[in-house]
């Protein structure tokens, strides 16, 4: 299925997915990972080096340090909630309370926040401090089931199932939306259906399953357990989103109250994100700057050594009235990537004698900027002399 057929299949299945979906797909929601703690040990855990077992915050792709950066960077993404995440946001509550209550307080109760979490931390003391923030969705990843009990007995899982079921009937007292979160193992369905009908069974609605994914840190532990990439151009694992489908029909088929929803990498990077982004460039977008379909940022970008061998361009640049931005530390001119592309063209014709390089620029609107590409429009040819004296 291609990204556009995807997306449209779910926009009119959306009524039937947990809100906090519903706002993730169309890129309304903030993620907001709140600490890199955690001590499951799952041996498909994704989390990048850079936050893995570090005690660090981001706001979507910010790394912060305060609420009022998390507020900031809301307001940036166009957000209308947070998806709290980690690492075990449980591992450290009064921070998750502290944000929890400063989104809604800062956004109003309507602005959704769902929590991912596992089952080992969770009480009736943490629920109720969660439910006293107004938090509205837990999601609960029973990761015991896919380690420790990964192709136990049948009678160790069913151990395991009776005690997930009574902590996800604790969270139903005090959460009003209990979601059951899983990745999808390959080959693993006969054993994830027995997990579906156990929690339809306590009166849970909702089971999300993700394609299971490699990243830089999983992949040597995803291949020792004998999974492999489906191809060389995704991060997705063979044989998950089979897996994933089989489930997802055989609830289907018996016409379950227990809505089944399949996350494919394809939502999360090529629709999600993509959402995301554009919420975010839309509101961070100089006037000079174009917005691609991805949600990325086009600039022209023109490289100076001195101020006056930019002069010329600066004239046209001020008799055009277009607009542009200076930045004298990094020596550099800013301005619309097509205006850019004409004016190079023009001045190429009559055989200017260009004393400065520039080039086209993309990049992504987020905090850091990072540049995914560049294309050269003009190299400025330096002589042996000004090489000398540099
Ligand atoms: C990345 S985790 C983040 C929250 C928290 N650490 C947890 O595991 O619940 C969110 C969800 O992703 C799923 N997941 C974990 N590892 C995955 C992987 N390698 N590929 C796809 N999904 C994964 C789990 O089902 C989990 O509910
Ligand atoms: S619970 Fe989440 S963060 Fe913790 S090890 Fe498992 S996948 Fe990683």
């Amino acid at each position: 299925m291609d990204i556009e057929e995807l997306e449209n299949t779910l926009l009119k299945d959306m009524d039937n997915l947990p809100l906090g979906c519903q706002q993730c797909i169309k890129g309304e929601k903030l993620v907001l990972f709140i600490t890199g703690i955690c001590d499951e040990n799952c041996y498909y855990c994704p989390i990048s080096e850079k936050r893995k077992g570090k005690d660090v915050i981001y706001a979507n792709e910010r790394k912060i340090t305060s609420i009022e950066e998390c507020i900031e960077e809301c307001i940036l993404c166009g957000s209308r909630g947070a998806g709290i995440t980690g690492g075990n946001p449980l591992l450290r509550l009064d921070r998750t309370c502290k944000y929890i209550k400063a989104l809604k307080s800062r956004f109003g109760t309507s602005f959704h926040i769902h929590l991912y979490t596992t089952p080992t931390y969770i009480d009736e003391n943490k629920l109720r401090a969660l439910k006293e923030t107004g938090l509205d969705e837990i999601r609960i990843h029973p990761t015991k089931y896919f380690n420790e009990y990964y192709r136990e007995s049948k009678e160790k899982r069913e151990e395991y199932l009776k005690y997930l079921v009574d902590t996800l009937k604790l969270c139903m007292e005090y959460i009003k939306v209990v979601v059951v979160e899983i990745p999808s193992i390959p080959n693993y369905e006969k054993e994830i259906i027995q997990l579906g009908e156990a929690i339809e069974k306590a009166g849970i609605k909702f089971l999300n399953i993700n394609q299971l994914e490699y990243s830089e840190t999983n992949y040597q532990s995803l291949r020792s357990m004998g999974f492999v990439e489906k191809n060389d151009y995704s991060s997705e694992i063979l044989g998950s989103e089979e897996t994933a489908k089989k489930v997802v029909e055989y609830f289907r088929s018996k016409g379950s109250n227990l809505r089944v929803h399949y996350c494919p990498s394809v939502l999360k990077d090529g629709i999600q994100m993509k959402n995301r982004l554009l919420k975010r460039a839309k509101n961070v977008a100089k006037d000079y700057e174009v917005i691609t379909e991805e949600g990325l940022l086009v600039r022209g970008i023109v490289s100076f050594r001195n101020l006056r061998d930019v002069k010329d361009l600066l004239e046209i640049l001020e008799y055009n009235e277009e607009p542009y931005e200076i930045d004298l530390d990094k020596k550099s001119i800013y301005l619309n990537p097509y205006v850019l592309e004409e004016i190079i063209e023009i001045l190429k014709e009559n055989r200017y004698r260009f004393k400065f390089s520039a080039y086209i620029s993309e990049r992504y609107p987020t905090v850091d900027g990072l540049e995914v590409e560049r294309i050269p429009l003009v190299v400025e040819r330096r002589s042996l002399k000004d090489i000398r004296r540099m």
